[in-house]
């Protein structure tokens, strides 16, 4: 598909002609119009492709020409992947008889489940008049159900055999080819029809025609390569055949094929309007819920699974309690796998709801890893689901640690929609990993839709229709109680509880969406994530920059940079004060220190330092050295990435060359180092950020610089000085008179 539609000769030349039959057809709408029309389908069950087929029908004004057969009854047309379907032939041709003899009346059976209307009335009748046939059914490449056959099919201009999923003809004449043999329930409704086509007599009789250019009907099963999304005419495209069918019919295995189609056609997506396409069908109002009515809002279970180590499980664990819900309509559920998190994932529900006086969540359980370990995905995935009916939930969500939210709406967000199953489109940042697939291969795994990359760099933004989530997955609760979704498979492995549950909701007629139109947060790297340090998300900015940033940089920080400030605050004549680090970062980084074995402070103070090149430091503090705790290549990756804009901005002229050999955190405290006396840095300039607060961790301190006669003191954690190091601002660090004061410093540009 994607080199047909990069095929624009051929697209430009196809597209003209066919637009060109469409505006001729327009002059006989009138006479069209007075014809009757009967559209027949046959459905058993209503569910989300046949919610598609009608939906496509209203969209043409149509919904009122169609007869649904069999609906909530059983089927008796035996196992449709193998031979069957008779039983559509002796529905419609009881539904038929009262027709019969109308002879201005045209008749047309579609499928439904695998079937989307394209067109409306007036071109359908128009083009069928054309023919020149009094019955014409739909073609398909393949030869089904019996190869003997294959000599007997007249030879006729594009695709030769038939398919019985679509015809269209005068009622009379389709009375005549309804009862050209007698049909038992279970017998083959293709093998009927063939019959009835390749007996040339009553063929000719009967002016039957088969549809081998896709005049009315295209099958995409074998023949998706040919067909083009058309999005310069607003319409499908046949471009072998220069048409534009108006019923497409994804029989077999194309269904995943129609799905992608039926996200744009009909009035479904237009690419080509805006920077990011127009999502007409996000435009529906009906059948959404009203989630601004909190009193209507559904009962939700929202259910977090922690299967493996996980960087920034804090941010994901407090980011769901902090979803704009009701508390009382939520149910929350944590099956946790990961023994090393036990014991932090207790703290932080204790946090949110055991020691939480406010807290009227309508329950909550977690289960850990004694329960959880040994036990399969799938079962537990199976059971969470099926909590949602215990607690009468309306909506269910299951989500894994691996994402990160960076919104609180995304559950009002995803019920909205009202689909069965929804995800938020989750994508690891810069990369196209993402929580859909557009397409499966014949196993289930990923194979890439042709508009993949549209949809997964945000270039088409609106709801989709795709082949498979996971990560974070909506269910609605009467989908769950309706038992077709289940994670148990016999032919994946446990680690494939996501693919097998994609299988069971495709092969069960229920449709998966994602949605894109809001960006509600990501995907992080759970690769080679270690747990041997206290916070060892210190140590993820190379893996996961996006949630370091998020965690560790200053929330203000970006508003900080972009911000068109004349001056930049000069607490001190070029000392400059900016927002660096969050107040997180400054409690990881010293907890991290302070829970070392042993006092890792305490090797530090005097002049002889072995942890330097040269033996020697000049002017020595009780510190902790970054290449102490191999965070050195960390640090220099928020230099570059987040000093150095500052510095940029700052000492204009001036480009800092991303090296800094000496990054450490300096403890004073009251019973050891108070103070350091004046000097100069070993540095071009230096940055030297509060980590702990002024006149409340300690008292007095603070840096002051000789020359400028200037003293700073009482900074906000994260935020940082930046001063030049070796020329002009000689300075010491005051004396404190109580408690501890941290600082980190880094000599940059030495
Ligand atoms: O205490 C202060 O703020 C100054 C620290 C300092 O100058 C240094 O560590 O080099
Ligand atoms: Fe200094």
């Amino acid at each position: 598909l994607i080199e047909v539609a990069k095929n624009t000769e051929l697209d430009s030349i196809d597209v003209t002609e066919a637009e060109a039959d469409v505006t001729e057809s327009e002059d006989d709408v009138t006479l069209s119009q007075e014809d009757n029309f009967v559209i027949f389908t046959v459905a058993s069950e209503d569910n989300d492709p046949f919610q598609r087929y009608v939906r496509s029908l209203r969209v043409f004004d149509m919904e009122k020409y169609l007869q649904v057969l069999g609906m909530n009854s059983k089927w008796l047309g035996g196992n449709m992947e193998k031979v069957g379907g008779g039983y559509k032939v002796n529905l419609l041709r009881e539904a038929m008889e009262p027709y019969k003899d109308e002879k201005n009346t045209i008749t047309m059976f579609t499928d439904s489940y695998d079937v989307i209307f394209l067109a409306d009335k007036a071109e359908i009748l128009e083009k069928f008049k054309k023919t020149g046939a009094r019955f014409l059914i739909s073609a398909e490449p393949y030869l089904w159900p019996d190869m003997s056959l294959e000599s007997q099919y007249p030879e006729i201009k594009g695709t030769k055999y038939l398919c019985s999923g679509l015809m269209i003809g005068y009622t009379d004449t389709f009375w005549n080819v309804l009862n050209y043999k007698k049909i038992a329930n279970t017998d083959d409704d293709q093998l009927f029809y063939t019959n009835a086509y390749l007996d040339a007599k009553f063929r000719e009789a009967n002016k039957i025609q088969l549809d081998g250019t896709s005049t009315i009907f295209h099958n995409l099963h074998g023949a998706v390569r040919e067909i083009d999304f058309g999005f310069g005419a607003h319409r499908i495209t046949n471009w072998e055949q220069a048409t534009m069918p108006q019923v497409l019919h994804g029989n077999g295995p194309s269904k995943i094929t129609l799905n992608m189609f039926g996200n744009y056609y009909p009035r479904g997506f237009d690419p080509t309007e805006g920077d990011y396409g127009k999502c007409l069908a996000c435009d529906e109002q009906e059948g959404r819920v009203n989630v601004n009515d909190t009193d209507s809002l559904p009962v939700v279970l929202t259910t977090l699974f922690i299967n493996e180590r996980t960087p920034f499980l804090d941010y994901f664990i407090n980011k769901t309690f902090s979803q704009d819900y009701p508390p009382e309509k939520w149910h929350v559920r944590i099956y946790n796998r990961v023994w090393e998190h036990a014991d932090h994932i207790q703290e932080l529900i204790n946090y949110h709801v055991v020691n939480n006086p406010d807290n009227k969540l309508a329950s909550v359980k977690i289960f850990q890893p004694k329960d959880t370990a040994k036990r399969k995905l799938m079962e537990i995935y199976e059971e969470a689901m099926y909590t949602c009916a215990e607690v009468d939930c309306g909506w269910y969500f299951a989500m894994d640690s691996v994402i990160t939210l960076t919104d609180n709406n995304v559950l009002k967000d995803l019920i909205y929609w009202n689909k069965s199953v929804i995800t938020t489109q989750l994508t690891q940042p810069g990369q196209y990993w993402s929580n859909f697939w557009g397409d499966v291969t014949n196993d289930g795994f990923y194979k890439r839709a042709p508009d993949y990359f549209e949809l997964v760099k945000r270039e088409r933004l609106g709801l989709w229709n795709v082949a498979f989530v996971n990560h974070l997955v909506a269910i609605r609760g009467d989908v769950i109680d309706s038992g077709k979704l289940s994670y148990r498979h016999k032919t994946y492995d446990d680690n494939n509880y996501d693919v097998g549950f994609s299988y069971n909701a495709r092969k069960n007629n229920v449709f998966m969406f994602m949605v894109n139109l809001k960006k509600h947060g990501h995907l992080k790297k759970m690769n080679n994530y270690t747990t041997e340090r206290e916070h060892n998300d210190l140590w993820q900015i190379f893996t996961n920059p996006t949630d370091w940033k998020l965690n560790y940089i200053h929330p203000s920080y970006d508003i900080f940079l972009t911000k068109q400030m004349v001056e930049f605050p000069q607490p001190c004549p070029d000392v400059f004060h900016f927002p660096l680090l969050s107040k997180r970062f400054a409690w990881h980084i010293i907890h991290e220190l302070e829970s070392m074995p042993g006092d890792v402070f305490a090797e530090s103070g005097n002049n002889n330092d072995q942890r330097l090149a040269g033996g020697y430091e000049n002017v020595p503090t009780v510190d902790v050295h970054f290449t102490q705790i191999n965070l050195q290549q960390e640090w220099l990756k928020v230099l570059r990435d987040y000093v150095a804009p500052i510095q940029r901005r700052v000492f204009e002229g001036y480009s800092f060359n991303g090296k800094a050999l000496l990054s450490f955190v300096v403890k004073y405290h009251e019973n050891g180092q108070r103070k350091l006396v004046p000097h100069h840095d070993h540095s071009t300039f230096t940055t030297n950020t509060a980590l702990n607060r002024q006149g409340i961790d300690y008292e007095d301190g603070g840096s002051y610089f000789i020359r400028q006669n200037c003293l700073v003191r009482d900074v906000d954690i994260g935020w940082t000085l930046m001063h030049p190091g070796r020329l002009t601002h000689y300075h010491e660090g005051k004396e404190i008179s109580r408690g501890t004061r941290y600082i980190l410093v880094s000599f940059n540009d030495p």
